[in-house]
């Protein structure tokens, strides 16, 4: 196995949220063994405690990773979301810091999409009030308010990875598919794009949210846009739970404006399984509440701790950066005759050309040499034939050049 200047077994993997333990063992087959595992989220007191000791963290949706919290992560080298947001990291202090954050952007995919299908059947046919009618004794044989999806208009706010599965799935079982997206996508099946949001609000009979958490996209559906919905309506919310106006959506349900909901993500989420959750929908019977599962199936989880442990280990192993979501992608061959060397800088003039003096001044041949840059970072990786000592020599005197953010003998 190739040597690491940085021995792996002294190379510490934070592990939080209860990730797959896929994600363990994809660590175990690749060396490494200082793997420190917890099942929930950690307070913030003791997340900045573990973190400024971790050089690879593993984390959900619940934990966040603020500038302040990142400032703690002296030894970290990189993030890895296992889950498709990123949201609850601040992705530019990462950067700053020359830390990649990646992410598993199809893993839980279908596993959303299988949920909302279900959920707007189960809704439209008013399974939940059924449901909790007869837990109370009750019995209500009735097809009132009861429909087939069949021949419904579904509207997907959000025609991305889930948004587009949701839509083809939907169209299999008759539904009359529209969408709103900020971008032009293409549409799959008979799916049609709507002039606007407000235009598939008032055209749908159930409304589907699949958009990421942005500046733009809090609150985004609030009072206004639920009362432009069609009377008798139903909303589904499994993306992010500052998207809705949870209170406004409550007033509506209460007013049977909106005939139903299944809201999988909440404003505020527990922070673990013991922690007790409240919020205003608690307690309707026309409302399919979930505690944020929407990617969580075994199928997901497992593929999940799988691809992004294994890119965790490939940017620690070989410095490929391929898929990180706030940093230059670089996809790096092996190289088993040369030392590597990586350097992290802010991408303003003249770095590169620095870096090559050096080598030029040092006498220095380059075996390889690859630069990748995004609008604030520059990442520079070089192959070169030498002794370790040499090599660190070198490092040092990289990370003296004015711009950089971090210098690392890889091997
Ligand atoms: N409930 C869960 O467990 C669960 C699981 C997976 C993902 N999610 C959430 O679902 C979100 C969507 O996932 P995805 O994989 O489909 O993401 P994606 O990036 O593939 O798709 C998001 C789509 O939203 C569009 N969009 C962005 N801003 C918009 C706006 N203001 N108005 C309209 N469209 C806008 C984008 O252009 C894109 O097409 C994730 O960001 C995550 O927050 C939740
Ligand atoms: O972003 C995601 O993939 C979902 O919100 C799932 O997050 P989780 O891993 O915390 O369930």
């Amino acid at each position: 196995m190739k040597r690491t200047s940085f021995p792996k077994q002294d190379i510490r993997v934070l592990l939080l949220e209860g990730v797959s333990r896929s994600a363990v063992e994809t660590f175990q087959n690749a060396g490494y063994s200082q793997i420190e595992f917890h099942e929930k989220s950690l307070p913030e007191d003791e997340l900045k405690r573990r973190i400024a000791e971790a050089h690879l963290i593993g984390i959900r949706s619940r934990t966040q990773l603020t500038a302040d919290v990142l400032e703690q992560a002296k030894r970290l080298i990189a993030i890895g979301c296992f889950c498709i947001g990123t949201n609850q990291v601040d992705l530019a202090s990462a950067a700053g810091h020359g830390i990649p954050v990646f992410n598993a952007p199809y893993s839980n995919t279908r596993s959303v999409a299988e949920l909302v299908i279900a959920e707007a059947i189960l809704l439209m046919r008013r399974i939940p009030e059924k449901n909790a009618q007869c837990h109370r004794g009750g019995w209500s044989k009735s097809a009132l308010g009861s429909y087939e999806v069949r021949d419904k208009v579904l509207g997907i706010v959000g025609y991305g990875h889930i948004g587009t599965q949701v839509g083809l799935l939907a169209e299999a079982l008759g539904m009359r598919v529209i969408y709103h997206d900020v971008e032009t996508k293409l549409a799959l099946g008979n799916a049609r794009p709507s002039a606007s949001l407000n235009e598939l609000l008032e055209r749908a009979d159930i409304v589907t949210l699949h958009v990421p958490e942005t500046t733009q996209t809090k609150w985004m559906i609030g009072a206004e846009q639920i009362a432009r919905m069609r009377a008798g309506s139903i909303l589904i919310n499994a993306s992010r739970g500052t998207v809705v106006d949870i209170d406004a959506l409550a007033a509506a349900l209460r007013s049977g404006h909106i005939a139903g909901a299944a809201v999988d993500v909440f404003p505020v989420e527990p922070k673990g399984n013991d922690d007790a959750f409240t919020s205003p929908l608690v307690g309707m019977d026309n409302v399919i509440l979930t505690p944020h599962v929407g990617g969580s199936t075994l199928e997901a989880q497992d593929n999940i701790g799988i691809e992004v442990a294994s890119k965790l280990v490939r940017y620690s192993d070989n410095g490929s950066t391929l898929s990180a979501v706030n940093f230059p992608e670089a996809s790096l061959p092996e190289h088993s005759q040369s030392r590597r060397l990586l350097h992290i800088h802010r991408n303003v003039p003249g770095v590169l050309s620095r870096i090559n003096d050096l080598f030029s001044r040092e006498n220095v041949n380059i075996d390889g040499q690859y630069l990748q840059t995004n609008p604030t970072i520059g990442y520079v990786v070089i192959d070169v034939s030498m002794p370790e000592e040499r090599a660190a020599e070198l490092k040092d005197a990289l990370a003296t050049i004015p711009g950089t953010l971090r210098a690392r003998v890889l091997y």
